[in-house]
């Protein structure tokens, strides 16, 4: 029996890391931060220890270049090291991952032995721009700690439940099997938490509630639960299917793809890339971040009015058929950067939903708060709620679970 009860979350992307130490018993968040940029001379890390033996010393940010996912994750290791919360402590009971990509196996957290950490690798085609740095991430804690399990939780774990008439996409079957061709979901952790803490917002068991998730960060997913099970999601066998997010262009017509190559004359690494990283609102309007986007739009200018349109247009669709879908809808719940703090899209979103019970108090919308909190007029027939996301206590949380039994 041990009483170690920290647990360190990495949630590493395709250019950041943002990680968190907690103390399970509480929970208590000892430590938060962030390195951005990684790869770019302008990498920052801001890290701020919150309570434990350097609680109150205040946040501390550098700036200059870090290389790499292993660069990023030694320095945050040092920082921790710095407040006396370092991997080497004793009271460190799991190190968390978020795993984007977990492919047809992994649906449930996963203690990382050598053949996990092998076939997360392997799934590494399925999701380019993640997999990589969240295999970087075990390999660099497993180093400086190799005695305390690294668990593995999957953003594709709580879209596992789909049924299959909307996990298969309409193509051969066989082809499908062969090349394990479906549609995963990712953001899971996220949805899964947000879909649970919406129930609680509005009073009512889990099992009783049907909710919309539109989990809008720089990758975008939306999601319909009912009763806490996941039965439809927007990102498909990768995080590229769905919604226009901050690079990615979310739906098209496949044939794009083969004219661009036909016509175009760009190869398949071009067009990933085109799709993956220049398109959504960048692509659209020459920004990616939904700050400057409003910024320019204000102002009058019409790229930046097309690309909110656009995204606003798309995330109108889903919530109509997510609707259809769920046939009753309790809630529909707005998280992540772009859902938590941009009023403007939650309340454009709604806008002309009536007929659908959709509706928002402009008041309550336009509050800013950390808290979750209903933002639609009292009576309202379906409850339009801002649920900030937190996908690293839920990892912790799953992790801690795993390996306290
Ligand atoms: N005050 C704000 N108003 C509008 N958008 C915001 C605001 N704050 C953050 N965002 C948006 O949130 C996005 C990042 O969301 P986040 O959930 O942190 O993403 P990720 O975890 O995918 O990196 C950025 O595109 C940014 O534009
Ligand atoms: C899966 C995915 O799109 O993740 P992120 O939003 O962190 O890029
Ligand atoms: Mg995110």
């Amino acid at each position: 029996m041990t009483t170690a009860s920290r647990v360190l979350v990495l949630n590493s992307g395709s250019s950041s890391v943002k990680y968190q130490l907690l103390d399970m018993a509480g929970p208590t968040r000892l430590a938060a931060g962030l390195v951005e940029r990684i790869g770019e001379g302008t990498s920052r890390l801001v890290h701020e220890p919150l309570a434990g033996p350097a609680a109150g010393g205040g946040r501390r940010e550098r700036t200059g270049a870090i290389g790499d996912h292993r660069e990023a994750l030694e320095a945050v290791a040092a920082e921790l090291a710095a407040d006396g919360t370092g991997l080497d402590s004793p009271e460190l009971a799991a190190v968390g991952h978020r795993v984007v990509h977990g492919g047809t196996r992994f649906t449930e957290p996963t203690v990382i032995d050598d053949e996990v950490l092998a076939e997360i690798r392997s799934l590494i085609p399925l999701a380019p721009l993640h997999n990589p740095a969240n295999v970087t991430g075990i390999e660099v804690a497993r180093a400086l700690r190799a005695d305390v399990p690294q668990v593995a939780v999957f953003d594709t774990a709580f879209h596992a439940t789909m049924p299959e008439h909307a996990a298969r996409y309409a193509i051969d079957a066989a082809t499908a099997d062969r090349y394990a061709i479906r549609r995963y979901g990712f953001h899971g952790t996220s949805h899964a938490y947000v879909s649970r803490a919406a129930a609680k917002l509005l009073g009512r068991p889990v099992a009783d509630v049907n909710v919309i998730v539109l989990h809008l960060g720089n990758g975008a997913s939306a999601s319909a639960v009912r009763g806490g099970v996941c039965v439809e999601t927007s990102m498909g066998l990768t995080p590229l299917e769905g919604l226009v997010m901050g690079t990615r262009s979310g739906d098209l017509d496949p044939a794009v793809v083969f004219h661009l190559a036909r016509v175009g004359g760009l190869s398949v690494d071009e067009i990933d890339s085109l799709l993956n990283k220049k398109s959504g609102l960048l692509g659209l309007c020459g920004d990616n971040d939904m700050r400057e986007v409003l910024r320019r739009a204000g102002d009058g200018d019409e790229s930046a009015r097309l690309a909110f349109a656009a995204y606003v247009h798309r995330l109108k669709k889903y919530v109509g058929a997510y609707t259809a879908v769920l046939g009753r809808v309790d809630a529909l719940v707005f998280t992540a950067g772009v859902g938590e703090n941009a009023h403007q899209v939650r309340q454009a979103v709604v806008d002309g939903l009536a007929g659908l019970g959709l509706a928002v108090d402009p008041q309550a919308n336009a509050v800013r708060s950390p808290e979750p909190r209903v933002v639609s007029p009292a009576g309202a027939r379906v409850a339009v709620a801002v649920v900030p996301t937190d996908e690293e206590l839920e990892i912790a949380r799953q992790a801690y679970a795993l390996v306290a039994r």
